[in-house]
């Protein structure tokens, strides 16, 4: 019920005004159709079932008696006149409204996507280490339309329970008894199927785990489908993606099951109600026969409102476990928030390196509750305008210390200082505003190579891009390729290989102009040519600004000013290229092997 409140105050302070709008036309449309149905008693008056004027409805009447005074061929084209200018107008009404309902449930729906791509954004990395991807998808998915569809539902429910009441106010006038006999019904069977909303609210928090796990199974698979074809596991991952299958059609039945026993109960319920009040009004109370006829059109139009109330409500119960991951997920982006990142700051000026960056003593834990440290009493100086490569066996702590460097993680002791200043507060992003990324997986758009390029500086001129692209040994291919910079890259990058993919990214993060060049360099993508090629960039760029280096291939950091061999998360070797490889320790054994390997 909490979050449903939320919900509501959320996009009553949204929508406001066209929210009362949408409430006020919803509430004309209801006494407009109320009319309609009284217009019924003049209308039968002339089918000559009873006489106007003898019908015992107060201010009906009166309100008939000009209709009295007219020529008798004239009654019935003036009523059915009125009544057609009164469904016109409904009509009319409705449309709009329903048009205001979309506008209403759309642009609240947009509201709460931006709201939640802006959270994600401002959230810093850590908070990103703790989540999966396919949560995210799965929130921009399956969640946010759950939560838009709440919007729908809500303002159905809204329209229903206006209806509802001036339907109730109209048939109170007609017959006081009969009403509180229909009223007391209807409220005995809310009570009753209240176990029917409470089963909606568990198969909706059931439906959000399943398309949760269906996500991040979608994901998982296609991600490793060259893994799942090259060792034929084909039929393991069948079998498993069927049981998850299963249990969500099971949940989707269960819930279509529980929403027709509830509509089978209300029209059962409905029909012993109606007999019984038929032979009360007739038996016992000995209501007049246009009373009763027209208290019966309002219930039967009536009475399917009932259960309509009960559906929306199911519904609402099925839908708010989304709106309470939404929740759930602002909660955490805002412990995770990144101030420095609002919309409408004024973009930091970066942080250049002039003399060196260092590290003090720096410890690292990704988990506090852990006793293990991913870096351990970390010391080192990078000076401006030097290349260092960080070397190591997997899971040593390369990519753990780059992040640190870069600011998208803070050390648990010690400190990072640039020129002597700890790096903290706004510095961290200014810092970051100077540094040039390229990961493992190199990021392209599904665009041009132009588009990807222009990214980082939307006024590049062709002369700028060439140069990035001959920087980054990437000019003469992307030259080959049929529609030179205009060529689309297809799904991730899929018509380019990883290594051209490597020398794209490098190319845009050199169109940057960054004061730190920072590359995980990705051991599966490079073959040896495209090896070189970056090791010619990197001797190229060598001297004009500051370069990290995670080497996997250390033939391509032969030039490095520093090398920092990590093992277990602590410095072992720190120092020249010439000078470890001299050494007896753990970089020399792998220089030994590297070279074995190749020959
Ligand atoms: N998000 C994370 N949560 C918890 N532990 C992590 C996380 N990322 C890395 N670690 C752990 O921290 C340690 C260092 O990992 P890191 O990724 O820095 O190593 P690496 O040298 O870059 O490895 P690789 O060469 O395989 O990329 C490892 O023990 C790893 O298991």
């Amino acid at each position: 019920m909490k979050s449903i409140w939320i919900y509501v105050k959320r996009l009553h302070h949204f929508a406001g005004a066209k929210l009362y709008l949408n409430m006020i036309s919803m509430t004309l449309i209801s006494l407009f159709e109320g009319i309609g149905i009284l217009l019924l008693v003049p209308l039968l008056s002339v089918s000559g079932l009873f006489a106007v004027g003898q019908v015992n409805i107060p201010l009906l009447d009166q309100a008939t008696a000009p209709l009295r005074s007219l020529p008798d061929h004239l009654i019935l084209p003036v009523i059915l006149g009125l009544y057609m200018l009164l469904i016109i107008v409904q009509s009319y009404l409705q449309k709009q409204q329903t048009v205001l309902n979309i506008e209403i449930q759309q642009s609240f729906a947009r509201h709460l996507r931006l709201q939640v791509y802006r959270d994600l954004l401002q959230s810093n990395w850590s908070f990103f280490l703790r989540k999966r991807k396919s949560d995210f998808n799965h929130i921009f998915t399956s969640e946010l339309t759950r939560a838009s569809q709440g919007t729908h539902l809500f303002l159905r429910l809204v329209t229903s329970l206006i209806f509802t009441a001036i339907q109730v106010a109209l048939a109170f006038w007609l017959s006081f008894q009969l009403t509180l006999f229909v009223l007391v019904s209807g409220l005995l069977l809310a009570l009753y199927a209240r176990r029917f909303i409470r089963h909606a609210k568990s198969l909706g928090t059931r439906t959000t785990e399943l398309s949760q796990s269906y996500m991040s199974a979608l994901n998982d698979h296609f991600n490793g489908i060259k893994d799942i074809k090259s060792n034929l596991l084909e039929r393991q991952h069948m079998g498993w993606f069927r049981a998850l299958c299963d249990r969500m059609e099971h949940n989707m039945v269960q819930f279509a099951k529980l929403q027709t026993s509830s509509q089978f109960f209300y029209k059962s319920a409905s029909a012993v109600l109606i007999a019984l009040f038929i032979y009360f009004s007739f038996e016992v109370l000995k209501v007049p026969v246009e009373q009763l006829l027209l208290i019966i059109v309002i219930f039967s139009r009536l009475w399917p409102r009932f259960s309509s109330i009960q559906s929306s409500w199911e519904q609402i119960m099925q839908s708010t476990p989304g709106f309470d991951s939404l929740l759930e997920l602002e909660a955490e982006c805002a412990a995770a928030r990144e101030q420095v990142i609002r919309e409408g700051l004024a973009l930091q000026k970066p942080l250049r390196i002039q003399h060196s960056m260092e590290c003090r003593q720096v410890h690292y834990r990704y988990n506090e509750a852990y006793e293990t440290y991913a870096l351990r009493d970390i010391n080192l100086r990078i000076p401006a305008n030097s290349m260092t490569a960080v070397v190591g066996k997997s899971g040593a702590g390369k990519s753990t210390l780059i992040d640190l460097l870069i600011g998208l993680i803070r050390p648990e002791q010690g400190e990072i200082t640039v020129d002597g200043v700890p790096l903290t507060g706004d510095r961290v992003f200014a810092l970051r505003a100077s540094v040039s990324y390229v990961s493992q997986e190199p990021f392209l758009f599904n665009s041009s190579i132009r588009d990807n390029l222009q990214l980082v500086d939307p006024d590049a001129t062709d002369a700028k891009i060439w140069e990035a692209l001959e920087f980054a040994s990437a000019a003469s291919f992307v030259r080959d390729l049929p529609q030179g910079l205009e060529t689309v890259i297809g799904d991730r990058g899929v018509r380019l290989s990883g290594g051209e993919r490597q020398r794209i990214v490098l190319a845009r993060a050199i169109l940057r102009k960054p004061s730190i060049l920072v590359l995980d360099e990705a051991t599966s993508a490079l073959d040896t040519e495209n090896e070189a090629k970056i090791k010619e960039s990197l001797d190229r760029l060598k001297g004009s600004l500051t370069i990290i280096v995670i080497a996997h291939r250390l033939s391509t950091i032969r030039n490095a000013d520093q090398v920092i061999v990590l093992e277990e998360g602590r410095i072992i070797q720190q120092g020249g290229f010439q000078q470890l490889s001299g050494e007896s320790g753990t970089f020399g054994k792998l220089l030994r092997f590297q070279s074995e390997m190749n020959g």
